[in-house]
């Protein structure tokens, strides 16, 4: 077992990494609360778990160690008090800071075995599912036409959004929606308390914040370069916050602040454009004008803990001089093709997971986007996505690298 995070690149060879394999919280998802619960379609969920399956295997047999969030978590909470601790805050953050049903839910989950208590918690808790003995007003003018009292987390598997590891540090996000909101309280005390990681962990940016940032906007390009998307989900404030702690606490010293279409589509950067090789990146064509170039502005350590920030639109120039490298190929999700690629792209073309150098993880779905990527040099391992594709999240998505090894 390797203790702590280590990830200096979007492309080293990946060691470990975290998922969450989809669970009963995908059975909650109904037409009337889809865009609530931030799906635009309810997945099956057997064969959501199959190919979730099949995807870590994938994983496993190239050598990569699978770690999953929920069971991080119930670890992390096995002390009593804890557990206690984390109830509180995750009922509250639910609902309910006192009263009748804040002290029934304590008691439902708190008699729960803790990975039970975990899967519940994600899954989520119906009006039914506990018996409140001494109703309050609270809980008998509740909103009964939602039938939870603790909404499903069915966002869960895209475990890339709640936090995002960076060197050997981590940023625990403060998500956009509601719907999401709930997962990186969970991220903080498998950070705070999982013994692979209790007090090893640097935090760059918590989760107490009004400005958000989601880890599909937060790509590691280097051991001091990252890209940043400003999108939906991550607004500019958030990066200039990040950009200061990191400045002063981390090698890093160079963000690319991309901005993109703020839509459902194109949620967070990594849905539009990722890292494949050292030079290589996948890019949906849409986020670029006709010459190629999108909005970007640098940003660099100034003079007393300030920050310098230029603007750019030349995205490959800005990518070379950042990385050091003569050329860079942006490879175009669908080819580029007008009825090809934003199809692709709504399946997660351009959302890959490198796990080494020019070597990705795809759905298999995106054929066009896969061959041009072996076109291109790249050895794609395809995974299926007839399900797990319904939630608008691909294999980066899916996945919270933890540890990767350098790249030179
Ligand atoms: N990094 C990503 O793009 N994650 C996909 C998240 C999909 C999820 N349904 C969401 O809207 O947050």
């Amino acid at each position: 077992m390797t203790s702590g995070i280590h990830v200096t690149s979007e492309i080293g060879k990946l060691k470990t990494v975290m998922l969450h394999r989809p669970g009963k919280e995908i059975e909650n998802i109904t037409p009337d609360y889809m865009e609530r619960l931030l799906f635009d379609d309810i997945p099956y969920l057997p064969i959501a778990q199959k190919e979730h399956d099949y995807f870590a295997q994938t994983l496993r047999d190239q050598g990569i160690e699978v770690i999953y969030f929920e069971k991080l978590a119930a670890e992390a909470l096995a002390d009593e008090k804890v557990r206690h601790e984390f109830l509180e805050r995750m009922i509250a953050e639910s609902g309910y800071i006192a009263g009748a049903t804040k002290e029934a839910l304590m008691e439902y989950l708190g008699s729960m075995d803790v990975q039970d208590m975990v899967n519940k918690i994600i899954e989520g808790v119906r009006i039914e599912d506990v018996e409140i003995k001494n109703p309050d007003l609270q809980s008998l003018s509740e909103d009964t036409d939602w039938p939870f009292l603790m909404d499903p987390m069915p966002n869960a598997y895209f475990t890339r959004d709640p936090q995002a590891s960076i060197g050997n540090g981590i940023s625990i996000n403060r998500m956009t929606f509601k719907a999401r909101q709930r997962e990186s309280l969970i991220t903080e005390y498998i950070i705070k308390y999982n013994e692979r990681f209790a007090g090893k962990v640097p935090v760059w940016r918590d989760r107490n914040h009004d400005t958000h940032i989601e880890g599909g906007d937060e790509l590691v390009l280097s051991n001091h370069v990252l890209a940043i998307g400003i999108s939906q989900r991550t607004t500019a404030d958030a990066i200039q916050d990040i950009a200061k702690n990191l400045f002063k606490d981390s090698d890093y010293d160079t963000i690319i602040a991309i901005h993109i279409p703020h839509n459902h589509a194109m949620m967070h950067l990594d849905t539009v454009f990722t890292m494949i090789n050292y030079d290589q990146f996948t890019v949906h064509p849409a986020i670029l004008d006709e010459d190629g170039k999108v909005d970007n502005w640098v940003l660099h350590p100034g003079k007393d803990g300030e920050i310098t920030i230029e603007h750019h639109t030349d995205i490959k120039a800005v990518l070379k001089e950042a990385l050091n490298k003569p050329e860079i190929d942006l490879i175009a999700t669908g080819n580029g093709d007008k009825i090809v690629a934003p199809r692709e792209q709504w399946n997660d073309g351009s959302n890959t997971l490198a796990i080494a150098p020019g070597e990705v993880v795809t759905y298999d779905r995106n054929y066009v986007s896969n061959d041009l990527l072996r076109k291109h040099g790249i050895l794609v391992h395809e995974v299926r996505s007839s399900e797990l594709s319904r939630g608008r999240g691909g294999p980066r998505c899916m996945s919270c690298p933890i540890v990767r090894e350098d790249i030179d």
